[in-house]
């Protein structure tokens, strides 16, 4: 399922390549965010122009809409939405606190009034894995609670405790029932393809703990106690400082199990992430090259540019000397006037350039582990990041 290739001699950075029923992955890997079954303005032959390996699908949007009848109906998120390369889906945990309202807690799962027309609905382990199972993810993550930054210890050792009753649901249903329900297990004729690499669902802990490094450590161990195909570290990206960020990561990594996966969800920052694959992260997730194209910034190698300021007026230059092709044939000039001019394909080029960036920051990632040079790599690459820093 996960074999570990190399790791590099002066870092903690790794090679990996995780099999799955759609395929299999190559690790330090980036997995743009298609929350509602779609990665916003960009079409799946242009994610695999982009090389992307895997995207990430979300059990709260998906199950309130379009609803678990149509997605059955279509056999399966892969189906549906026409992406039949490897799926991960989030457990829905995190909306609830980012987006329901009214939200009650209880032993059983939470109770929450939905964003779009405020009716009660409820997610517990075992209806966030039916879900999961349902969509036909090829990673389901448990359903946990990520507690808000900054908690108090005590509540952050409670939160942690429910994560891991509610960790030991999550795996009880998936092993008596996914095969039962995941769509590429039940109907192998959908892809008709020879037997999947990976015959079943795999399903990811996830690591909370808050800023306590003896938490982390403790629920890094209840969940290998429990037995995962993959650990995320949790509870982290969510309003706490950089260097908390990074503590969370090293209070949580060194514990957990050098041959599975390990996931930092919902970051981040090109330098952050060559900071977490210097830690021993092999994947990430984060709706930033999507979501800041949506607000007119490109990244460089030489940091961010907001494509709006007057300076790229006349810049026949293309955003950067490695943009895509598909999006380097632009001048700045040409994009920043379609974005003034609020024209759709602004919002089109931009993402698609973002998502190229990050993707080939993996890329060159994990050929300079290969290399053996990741170190000088990581160090080389933010310092010219930062450089341009006002
Ligand atoms: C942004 N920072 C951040 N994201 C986080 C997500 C994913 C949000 C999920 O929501 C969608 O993006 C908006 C994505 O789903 C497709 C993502 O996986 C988390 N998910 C769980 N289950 N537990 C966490 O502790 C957690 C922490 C996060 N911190």
């Amino acid at each position: 399922m996960f074999e570990l290739i190399q790791t590099d001699k002066e870092t903690k950075a790794r090679r990996g390549r995780l099999t799955t029923a759609h395929g299999v992955i190559k690790t330090p890997i980036f997995m743009p965010v298609g929350t509602q079954g779609t990665v916003k303005t960009l079409h799946p032959d242009d994610l695999l122009d982009l090389g992307s390996q895997i995207i990430l699908g979300n059990t709260y949007h998906l199950n309130l809409r379009p609803g678990l009848d149509v997605i059955r109906a279509a056999k399966g998120l892969h189906q549906f939405s026409t992406w039949d390369k490897p799926i991960l889906t989030d457990s829905g945990g995190f909306q609830v606190w980012s987006l329901a309202k009214l939200r009650k807690i209880s032993e059983e799962g939470v109770q929450f009034a939905n964003h779009l027309d405020g009716s009660k609905m409820m997610l517990s382990p075992e209806t966030s894995m039916e879900i999961q199972a349902t969509l036909g993810s090829d990673i389901a993550m448990l359903f946990d609670e990520c507690p808000p930054y900054p908690c108090e210890e005590k509540y952050a050792a409670d939160s942690l405790a429910l994560t891991t009753r509610w960790a030991k649901r999550c795996k009880e249903w998936h092993e008596e029932n996914a095969s039962k329900i995941v769509p590429w297990m039940t109907e192998p004729s959908l892809l008709g393809e020879s037997p999947m690499p990976q015959p079943r669902q795999l399903a990811f802990g996830i690591v909370q703990g808050s800023s306590y490094a003896e938490l982390r450590e403790q629920s890094a161990k209840e969940l290998i106690e429990i037995g995962f195909d993959g650990y995320a570290v949790g509870g982290i990206s969510v309003g706490e400082p950089e260097h908390e960020m990074i503590r969370a990561i090293d209070n949580a990594v060194p514990h957990l199990p050098v041959d599975k996966p390990r996931y930092a969800m919902g970051l981040g920052t090109p330098p952050q992430m060559l900071e977490m694959i210097a830690r021993g992260v092999d994947m990430f997730d984060c709706v930033m090259p999507t979501r800041v194209a949506r607000h007119g910034l490109a990244f460089t190698e030489d940091g961010p540019i907001h494509i709006k300021n007057k300076e790229f007026e006349f810049d026949q230059r293309p955003l950067t000397e490695h943009t895509h092709p598909s999006v380097a044939r632009f001048s700045r000039s040409y994009i920043r006037h379609l974005w003034r001019a609020k024209e759709m394909l602004a919002l089109r080029l931009l993402s698609f350039h973002n998502l190229h960036f990050y993707l080939r920051l993996m890329q060159q990632s994990r050929e300079a582990i290969e290399a053996g040079t990741f170190a000088e790599f990581k160090d080389t690459f933010i310092a010219r990041y930062n450089s341009h820093k006002e």
